[in-house]
This record gives C-alpha cells, sequence and structure tokens, in this order.
C-alpha cells in the first residue's frame, strides 16, 4: 500500500483535482492508497489573515471568509454541478462555513486570539478540502472515506506545532476501520491533544501527517505529490540553475528540509526512515517526471556522486541571539540552562556555535520569538548580568542561514574551505559557522541581502551549476562595441570548453543604461539601453544599481576614457567587485587617486586587471610584473607606446600627409575619443607613468618630460572636428623632416624611455635600420633592457591599438577573473 499525499497547490481548482483523481485512480492496484490532502492552494494563508483581522477587531474578516466561501463553492460547482451528490456535499461545506464563521466571530467580539483557537480555525483548511476530495472520489466510483485526522494523530498541547504521540497515533491509525476497497482521504497538518482539542503540526505538517500513516501502516512508499519535479539542488526560484536530484539520503533529506528546503516538512523524513519507507518527491503537473526518491542506502553508481555536496538550503530570515562574558569561561552548566530555558519556553534553536575559548554561544532562532527568547534569557541570567560575569544579550537581525549538504562531505577535506574561499570571493561575510561531527552540513549565517548570492555562488562552486561571471560594462563606443561582439560569438565555446557563462549583466554610457541578471541579448543590445531612471543617473546611480543587484562573481568593466569613472575603482574594489579597466585614468590618475586604488586593492577579495593600458592587448604589464616578481633588475623599458603616434610616423614614412594620417588613425579606432589625448604624447605619457610606477617609482603625470605634436596655434579649446580640419598647416614640415632625416639614413620616430627613475617621451631621429622604424600599422614595440635579458633584450611587439585586439585585451582580463573567482 502505498501513501499519496497533495499539496496545496496540486488542489485548489476542479481541474487540479480532476488531475490528482486521475493520480489516484492510476495507483489503486494493488492496493487502494491512503491519500492524504493539505489545504487547497492559499486557503490556509486566507484563514490566518481572517483570524488576525477578527482578532483586530476589524469586519474586514467577513470578506475574507466570503473568498474562502466562493473558492470552495467554484471547486464544487466545477466537479459536481448537475451531480446527485452537490446537494449533500454543499451542505456539509456550508456546515463547516457556518462553524467557522461562528468561531471567527467570536474572535472578533473576543479580540481575543490564542495559539488554540488559530489551531482550530487553520483545522478548516484541511477538513474542507479532505471532503470535497473524498466527495469528488466517490463520484467517479473510486470508494472513498472522508478521515478526520483529530480522530487519529494525538499531539502535546503546543498548538501550532504539536509534538505527536507515536505510539498512540500509530495504534490508532492501525486500528481504525476502513473497509478495504475504500480510499481513506486524511486530513493532513491537523490533529488533536489528548482533551479532544485540535492542534496542528506546523506549516507544511501534511506531508508528515502522510510519513506517520506510511509509518504506522508499513506503506511500500510514501509519495509527496506537489507542483515541482522533485528535490532540488537549491531552491530554483533562487537559483536559476538548480536541478533536480534524482536520489537522496535520509539523513540529506532530512538536513535539507530543516535548513529551509521547503519541498518538504522537516519533520516528514524520521517515521519514513525508521520503517525503511522510501519516500518520492513527485510533480503532480507532470506525473511522467521521475522525481526523487529519498531512502537510507544510495547506489553510488545510480547517484553519480562525484561532487561532495549534494544539495543547498537556506532560511531566509532568522536572529542571531549572543551570550558573552567572561564568566562563563570553564563554568559548567551555562550551556545547559541556556537551552533548558529555551525549550521550556518552546523556543526552537536553529543553529548554535560556540568556539573553544568558551567566551560566547551564538544561537539562531526563528525572528519571532526572538524578543520572548531576550526577555526569558535576561530573566534567567539576571544574577550573572549584574555581576558583569555574563554581557547584555545581543541580538542580530536580518541575517540568513545557509546549509550545504551531502553525505560525501564527511572526510572529504577542502570542502569548507572551499566554501569560504567561494563566499569571501564575493565578498560575503560569515557571521557565524557550524559544523556537526558528522561532516554532511555546514551551516553559516550572513546578511540576509547576501543570501541569494551566496547560494549562488555556492551552488556554482561545487560543480552543482555552470559557472558564472556577471559583467557590467559602462561606455558603449569602439571597445565596447568590439567586446561585446567577442562575447557574443565566443560565449557557447566558453560554455562548452571551459563550463563558464559569461553574461553582460549591464550597460551603461553617458546617457542610458540597461539591465538584465539573465544577461542581455548581445545580438540586440542596442535596443535594450534604455533612458537613466531617476535615482540612477551618472556613474554613481550605475554603480548603485550594480550594487543592489548583488550578483555573484561581478566585474566592472570600464571601456569609457572618464575620469569620473575611474574615480569610483576604490568603492567598487572595497565592495568587492572586481574591476577590468582600458581606461588609463586610473593608473595614470594624480598620486591620491592611485595611492586610493592600490590601498583598496590591497584590502579586497576583488581583483583588478588593466593589462590593456599599455600596449592595448600586447602582454606588456604582465611581462613586466613576471620579470619584477622573479626577481629581474629592469634597467630600462623603451619604445613605442602609441598605436595612433606608430601609425602616423609609419605612414609619414610612405609619403603620407599628417592631417590625412590622423584622420585615418581616428576612423580605424586607433586614436582616443579626443585625437589630441595622442598627439599631445597624453596617451603615451599616462602609459609610461603606468610602467614607472609598476617599476615602483613614485611618480607623477609632470615627471614624464613630454613633447606635444599638437601645433602652438591649435592648443586652444575648438571641437575635434575643427582641430582635424586645421591640422593640414602642418603637413608641410612633417613632409620635410622626413625627407630631410632620409638623407642622413635616418628617420623619424615618436618614442619613449624609462631609465634610472626618469621618462621621457618625443621625437626621436632614429636609424633606418632600427626596429622601431620597421614599424607597421599601429604597431607598439617595448624593449625591457634587464640584468636577465642584458645583450639582448626582451622585446615585446605588435599592433598595440584597435578595437578588436584592446577587446580581447580586456576580454582575456575579464576571463582571468573568472578563472580566479569560480
Ligand atoms: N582605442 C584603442 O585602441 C584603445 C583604447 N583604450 C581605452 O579604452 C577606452 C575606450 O576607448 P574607446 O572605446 O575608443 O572610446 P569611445 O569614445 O569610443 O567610447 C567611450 C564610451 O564611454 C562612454 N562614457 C564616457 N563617460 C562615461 C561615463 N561617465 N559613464 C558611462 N559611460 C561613459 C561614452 O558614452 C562612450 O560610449 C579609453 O579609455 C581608451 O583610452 C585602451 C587601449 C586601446
Ligand atoms: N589611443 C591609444 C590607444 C591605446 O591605448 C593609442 O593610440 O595607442
Amino acid at each position: 500500500m502505498k501513501i499519496y499525499k497533495f499539496g496545496g497547490s496540486s488542489l485548489g481548482s476542479a481541474a487540479r483535482i480532476k488531475k490528482i483523481a486521475g493520480i489516484i485512480r492510476s495507483g489503486l492496484q494493488p492496493d487502494c492508497p491512503v491519500v492524504v490532502v493539505s489545504a487547497f492552494h492559499r486557503v490556509t494563508d486566507l484563514l490566518l489573515e481572517a483570524a488576525n483581522v477578527a482578532c483586530a477587531g476589524r469586519e474586514g474578516y467577513l470578506r475574507i471568509l466570503d473568498d474562502i466561501g466562493q473558492l470552495h463553492t467554484t471547486v464544487l460547482d466545477g466537479l459536481f454541478s448537475g451531480s446527485d451528490a452537490y446537494a449533500g456535499l454543499s451542505d456539509s461545506i456550508r456546515t463547516e462555513l457556518a462553524e467557522l464563521h461562528d468561531l471567527l466571530h467570536g474572535v472578533f467580539l473576543l479580540r481575543e486570539l490564542s495559539e488554540k483557537s488559530t489551531a482550530l480555525l487553520l483545522s478548516f483548511g484541511e477538513r474542507l478540502s479532505a471532503r470535497i476530495v473524498a466527495g469528488y472520489l466517490n463520484l467517479l466510483k473510486l470508494p472513498a472515506v472522508y478521515i478526520d485526522a483529530r480522530d487519529l494523530i494525538v499531539t502535546d498541547a503546543n498548538y501550532g506545532s504539536a509534538t505527536v504521540d507515536l505510539e498512540e497515533s500509530f495504534q490508532r491509525i492501525v486500528n481504525a476501520q476502513v473497509p478495504d476497497g475504500v480510499i481513506p482521504v486524511v486530513t493532513g497538518y491537523i490533529a488533536a491533544a489528548e482533551d479532544g482539542t485540535t492542534t496542528t503540526l506546523g506549516r507544511g505538517g501534511s506531508d508528515y501527517t502522510a510519513s506517520l500513516f506510511g509509518a504506522a501502516l508499513g506503506a511500500e512508499e510514501i509519495l509527496i505529490w506537489t507542483d515541482v519535479d522533485g528535490f532540488f539542488s537549491a531552491d530554483p526560484k533562487r537559483v536559476r540553475d538548480a536541478r533536480v536530484l534524482p536520489f537522496i539520503s535520509y539523513a540529506e533529506a532530512m538536513e535539507l528540509s530543516h535548513a529551509g528546503a521547503k519541498v518538504l516538512h522537516p519533520f516528514t523524513i524520521l517515521p519514513a526512515m525508521k520503517a525503511s519507507i522510501p519516500v518520492l518527491i513527485k510533480n503532480s503537473f507532470n506525473p511522467d517526471a521521475p522525481g526523487t526518491r529519498i531512502e537510507r542506502e544510495l547506489d553510488p553508481a545510480a547517484v553519480r556522486q562525484v561532487h561532495p555536496v549534494t544539495g543547498l538550503s537556506s532560511i531566509n530570515s532568522v536572529v542571531l541571539l549572543n551570550l558573552s562574558g567572561s564568566g562563563m569561561v570553564g563554568v559548567p552548566g551555562i550551556a545547559s540552562r541556556l537551552f533548558s530555558c529555551l525549550a521550556k519556553h518552546h523556543i526552537n534553536v536553529i543553529f548554535i556555535s560556540q568556539a573553544s575559548s568558551e567566551q560566547s554561544i551564538s544561537l539562531a532562532i526563528n525572528p519571532a520569538q526572538a524578543a520572548k527568547a531576550n526577555r526569558i534569557l535576561e530573566d534567567e541570567f539576571t544574577a550573572e548580568m549584574q555581576a558583569r560575569l555574563i554581557d547584555p544579550l545581543v541580538l542580530r537581525r536580518h541575517l540568513a542561514l545557509v546549509a550545504v549538504v551531502g553525505n560525501n562531505m564527511s572526510g572529504h577535506p577542502g570542502v569548507s574551505a572551499q566554501l569560504f574561499e567561494t563566499l569571501g570571493k564575493n565578498g560575503i561575510n560569515v557571521i557565524a559557522v557550524a559544523q556537526g561531527a558528522n561532516e554532511m552540513n555546514i551551516s553559516v549565517v550572513i546578511d540576509n541581502r547576501d543570501e541569494d548570492k551566496a547560494l549562488n555562488c555556492i551552488h556554482e562552486s561545487f560543480f552543482l551549476s555552470q559557472r558564472k561571471v556577471h559583467v557590467f560594462l559602462a561606455g558603449t563606443g569602439t571597445i565596447a562595441k568590439s567586446l561585446i561582439r567577442q562575447i557574443s560569438r565566443h560565449r557557447m565555446n566558453l560554455r562548452r570548453e571551459k563550463d563558464l557563462d559569461v553574461l553582460v549583466c549591464g550597460l551603461a554610457n553617458t546617457r542610458r543604461i540597461a539591465h538584465a541578471d539573465e544577461g542581455i541579448d548581445l545580438e540586440r543590445w542596442e535596443d535594450a539601453l534604455k533612458p537613466r531612471e531617476p535615482g540612477y543617473a551618472g556613474i554613481e546611480g550605475y554603480i548603485r544599481l550594480i550594487r543592489e543587484r548583488n550578483l555573484h562573481n561581478t566585474v566592472f568593466v570600464d571601456c569609457t576614457a572618464s575620469g569620473n569613472v575611474a574615480e569610483q575603482y576604490p568603492e567598487l574594489l572595497r565592495a568587492n567587485i572586481s574591476v577590468v579597466t582600458a581606461n588609463k585614468l586610473g593608473m595614470a590618475g594624480c598620486a591620491e587617486l592611485y595611492e586610493q586604488i592600490r590601498t583598496a586593492q590591497r584590502a579586497s577579495n576583488a581583483r583588478f586587471l588593466y593589462e590593456t593600458n599599455v600596449g592595448a592587448g600586447l602582454p606588456i604589464i604582465n611581462t613586466l610584473n613576471d620579470l619584477k616578481n622573479s626577481g629581474d633588475d629592469i634597467i630600462s623599458i623603451e619604445g613605442v607606446l602609441s598605436g595612433t603616434l606608430s601609425f602616423i610616423f609609419n605612414e609619414l614614412r610612405k609619403g603620407g600627409r599628417f592631417s590625412d594620417i590622423v584622420r585615418m588613425a581616428k576612423e580605424a579606432g586607433y586614436t582616443e575619443p579626443d585625437p589630441r589625448d595622442d598627439l599631445s604624447g597624453a596617451d603615451f605619457a599616462r602609459k609610461v607613468l603606468i610602467l614607472g610606477r609598476e617599476l615602483g617609482c613614485p611618480m607623477i603625470y609632470s615627471d614624464v618630460e613630454c613633447e606635444s605634436l599638437v601645433p602652438e596655434e591649435l592648443r586652444g579649446d575648438m571641437p575635434v572636428e575643427e582641430f582635424l580640419g586645421r591640422l593640414s598647416s602642418v603637413d608641410q614640415w612633417y613632409a620635410d623632416e622626413i625627407q630631410t632625416a632620409g638623407k642622413a639614413g635616418m628617420t623619424i620616430a615618436y618614442a619613449g624611455e624609462i631609465r634610472d627613475g626618469k621618462a621621457s617621451i618625443g621625437v626621436k631621429r632614429v636609424p633606418l635600420s632600427s626596429p622601431i622604424a620597421g614599424l607597421n600599422g599601429s604597431e607598439n614595440m617595448v624593449v625591457f633592457t634587464t640584468d636577465r635579458y642584458n645583450i639582448t633584450p626582451l622585446v615585446v611587439r605588435g599592433p598595440g591599438a584597435g578595437g578588436e585586439v584592446t577587446a580581447g585585451g580586456v576580454f582575456a582580463d575579464i576571463l582571468r577573473i573568472a578563472s580566479y573567482l569560480v
């Protein structure tokens, strides 16, 4: 015989009840199942609301009562209209509703609502649903009988979440007289105390009812029919990639359901486990799905359990209560008094943590019981508090508890290390920790604003789902466009080959903004950009949005040329948000900003990468750091570090006109947004400054001796177009210079050097045979002369500007951060 339990989600409309009747019909052989039902969808909440409204002396409870009546009448009409059974059933429903009305009226008059009367009021949900389901099965000629569980399940008088007298209840269940071939339809959730008054088994307690009936009757299986395909590796409403677990052990199910997995009432497993009855979680909307099987011993081959963690669950709201004081150290009995006092007042302790210093004990409890707990514990420890042996209690609210659960965690080193590393890298502060000696549950208490973030990063970290990085991009210009194209093209490969999903979740330019937690459609990203909403103006507004989204593995990518954006790096890093930047105004910013970035970087768990600041996609900063970190001495750095200027001089040598070539460089995406930043030498100087700072020289921008190519007469304020138009005035000068130098076997180039802590850049005459004279297009060249690379210096050469190569460098930095984060 099997037990079928149907939750409220599987009931609540005529169509749904017809569907479950089909499931019951197909389960009739070899024996009739015992059917346990919850109240219809939403009804328990409505009953509770009606009770509270009545207790507050508001007549609104009558409207809620009408809604409850209407909901059941609609179902009744949908199932029975036109049938002989209609009148009888409708009478019994009316009688129940009339009793409910009287009780609520009593609460309204008395303005008093005890746990005892609440339990009685809530019992109507199951009483109504079980009558309707039993009646409908009879209508289908599937003989069924309504069973009020209050006659069979005996509990103590803790009305809101009663403790079951197992022995007495089992005996009554076994002795209940139900003729063969008749389906008992049992009210879930409700029971009765010894004196016959109504109690409840706690929210979701119908699962427990099913398990009690299963254990008492020695059922073959207990099937919990719900609206999801099974037990998920995490709450699918919080973790998009959570997946159904085909098998889990009783112990895992208990750990997960106690820590908040709402698919199963926490007490359900124990009776089933003691009687070795498998529990199946099935979807009544998708009965063919295999669901989750919960059993004692799992076949390792079937489970394919290669990862230590099976699943995660969380409790969204807990209060952490901290009892501490020097007078607790080495004093036996403090813990005993603490827990006895809470138990005496029916306060359930969800989580306990005490360090070996014995100075403090932390407990997590339900927020609804926090005030009471505070009061009774202050009474209990008054003497010690007055003697200052114990400090005043500290209550921390707005916290969540996250539990990481798995049979295979036991004896598997590194699980907790991985857990804490993952949380740390995502900037999630762990407030308290507990792990039992069975090693199959590590619970952490964190700020509840971080709950979703924690669940998602832990889920990915333990390979329960594909790893993700969430990119928020600032700037939608040349580099950003190439980057978006590259991510869009390469995303599938990364998912397939690296098990990594790069999601662009935010885009912003000076005027518009777009965001989507699940990733913006990169084929149509321009359509997604919308004017900024109030409160999200400027880069500050964009960062507020990023912080509000609070996604795990977030990377901020700066593809602007804005100093204002660069000024945000310290704040981003302090918020543990990693930064990738092509914008040089941070690392080449004023000494104060540079220091702030470095300080924030040192204190942060997030990463800060800026390889494209020098030489675009060329590995210049990484190479320099590798040399330095491995103990080489850098004697000098020389070369051409402006793609634009390199292009201009390479084209001049071929005979082009200076002003035309500058335009070509701009059109090719080599120049800065304003080409005067290149021609003035400013962009080159910033790169030299960045390299100087990497070498450890405390340089500022004005320390770089810099020769400008912007003609004197064009140095005033003017639009870019006007500037480019007037640039032809110097064309002849450059043509003459090239020619004169050429006569001496030389040419001109714009190059720079750092040596002995001094940096300079400018136009230089170089032999035609020199490597600099042999550069092509926008090529950069950096020559590192070091202790190790002395006779033959180390040369990095290649295109040093342009959308594609720069975006490629930015993309590579994002992937470097991804491999650190996930
Ligand atoms: N072009 C190249 O070859 C290389 C460029 N870079 C750097 O990449 C950065 C971007 O260059 P491009 O794409 O060529 O510039 P761009 O002018 O094409 O794009 C800049 C974008 O930034 C946006 N923006 C400016 N201020 C902003 C703010 N406060 N908030 C949000 N968005 C803002 C603009 O609306 C625009 O969409 C620059 O810092 C540049 O120095 C670095 C290496 C090579
Ligand atoms: N405008 C820059 C682009 C790279 O930083 C250059 O020309 O090198």
